[in-house]
């Protein structure tokens, strides 16, 4: 298996949906099923914060929401637990700052999609340099699934990292909704990444639809 191409990366970051069990009241398999339907391009299993689970049940739980993502054709990405995603045989790996070093993780998951956060043109080159396929970039917006989340960068962050020949693919996220969707693409971003707007949805299917809809029209801009 190659590393991923950087257009065949900047398509699947179109609709990036995050999610693990404490991010809804309803069962993830249901939620992540009908997100599929509607239209996500790529998931990351983020099993993370007050309730949620470990050890075997977590791994069952990824296990499951693989089996889904793999009879849809869209990869999966396991949020901080390298050792999970190579047990699993994952698609790849999304580690932050305060995580394992990129570096490393880029050794130990040779060619598997590794993605990095970067808040800043100093960690967008770092990231680059550790071997990333796509970068991370927020809080856009302010954000309440996060709890140590930074201040909000608004989409001049984007922008910014552009003009600076940041020219890697990039998912912006935090408080992205259906309604901002295109601001945060026609900014430099290649896709939006989501929790809640698509979790905490009534209807998961609409919304991953809309937001496909509105990255599509940006793009085509
Ligand atoms: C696509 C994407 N971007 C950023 C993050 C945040 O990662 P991190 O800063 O490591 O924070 P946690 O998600 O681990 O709390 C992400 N998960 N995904
Ligand atoms: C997981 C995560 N990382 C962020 C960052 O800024 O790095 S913001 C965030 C939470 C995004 O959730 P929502 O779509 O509900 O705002
Ligand atoms: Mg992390």
């Amino acid at each position: 298996m190659a590393r991923i191409a950087r257009e065949e990366m900047k398509k699947r970051l179109a609709v990036y949906f995050i999610m693990g069990s404490q991010n809804s009241e309803r069962p993830a398999v249901d939620v992540l099923k009908e997100a599929l339907d509607g239209g996500v391009t790529l998931f990351q299993f983020r099993e993370k914060g007050a309730g949620a689970l470990q050890g075997a049940e977590k791994e069952a739980l990824a296990r499951q929401l693989q089996r889904l993502c793999r009879a849809h054709g869209v990869p999966l990405i396991v949020n901080d637990d390298v050792e999970l995603a190579i047990a699993i045989d994952a698609d790849g790996v999304h580690v932050g700052q305060d995580d394992e070093d990129a570096r490393r993780v880029r050794e130990k998951i040779g060619d598997k999609i590794l993605g990095v956060s970067a808040h800043n043109v100093e960690e967008a080159r770092a990231a680059i340099e550790a071997g990333a396929d796509y970068i991370g970039v927020g809080p856009i917006y302010p954000t309440r699934s996060k709890e140590d989340a930074n201040e909000a960068q608004g989409p001049e962050i984007l922008r910014s990292l552009r003009e600076q020949g940041i020219a890697i693919p990039i998912v912006a996220i935090g408080g992205i909704t259906v309604d901002n969707a295109q601001a945060v693409i026609e900014a430099g971003a290649d896709g939006v990444s989501v929790i809640s707007a698509i979790a905490s949805a009534s209807e998961p299917k609409a919304v991953a639809a809309a937001l496909a809809a509105a990255v599509q029209a940006a793009r085509s801009r």
